[in-house]
């Protein structure tokens, strides 16, 4: 007899997978990049310049070299950015949060605290899936934390004067940072399993700065 592969939360990521796409899909604001490898979507003007302008600033203050779950990314040269949590308290990123869990209609419980991310010449993220391989380690503990990553929300901050694109390597594409977009991507596929075709990276900046928040969600509940 053939065995069954168990995917962890694959009947979450199905569902969660589904209300959000039938939710992005009515939205006329939502631009959906034409690939059947993934399912990410674009929004222009999701924040305005003063707004981009504030996290930029609050990033300058939380940013510290990141880390990665499973590894010394730092010291790596995987994701040699600098990054931190905002306060999740501060009114202005309770704001912008409650505007992406609404964007999505999601359960906000479920939405993980937002990161703000800086990248200077020569920085970047290597090629990665913001899922969690459910074979490591970390995801004993990533399990009970929330599961498994269902979407992917990222903002771009400023404009970058050379690099720095957000590259799906899978699918082919590389986005220019803009201002205010907010690029949305289902880390699943329609049947709920990690879609490795979600498989992106920050390319290294080669001139000027580059600033981002992201904000992931999970299938359950997140602390
Ligand atoms: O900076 C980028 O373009 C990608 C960032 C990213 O992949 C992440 O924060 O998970
Ligand atoms: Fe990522």
């Amino acid at each position: 007899m053939a065995s069954k592969t168990i995917i962890p939360d694959q009947d979450a990521l199905k569902r969660v997978g589904a209300q959000v796409r039938a939710r992005l899909e009515a939205n006329p604001e939502a631009y959906k990049i034409p690939t059947d490898k993934a399912e990410i979507f674009a929004i222009g003007d999701f924040l305005d310049a003063d707004e981009c302008k504030r996290l930029i600033t609050m990033i300058d203050q939380v940013a510290r070299p990141s880390e990665l779950f499973d590894d010394d990314a730092y010291a790596t040269g995987f994701r040699t950015s600098y990054s931190g949590d905002f306060d999740p308290e501060d009114s202005f990123i309770r704001s912008i949060s409650r505007r992406i869990d609404d964007l999505l209609g999601v359960n906000p419980i479920t939405g993980e605290t937002i990161q703000g991310q800086r990248y200077l010449p020569g920085q970047q993220f290597k090629p990665h899936n913001d899922w969690f391989y459910t074979s490591e380690t970390y995801w004993q503990l990533e399990r009970k934390r929330g599961g498994q990553r269902c979407w992917t929300t990222m903002a771009f901050l400023n404009e970058v004067e050379e690099g720095g694109e957000t590259h799906f390597t899978e699918v082919g594409i590389k986005i220019d940072p803009k201002p205010g977009v907010l690029l949305v991507w289902n880390n699943a596929l329609p049947d709920g399993s990690p879609n490795e075709d979600t498989m992106h990276a920050g390319t290294p900046v080669i001139r000027g700065v580059k600033y981002v928040i992201t904000k992931w969600y999970r299938t359950r509940k997140w602390n």
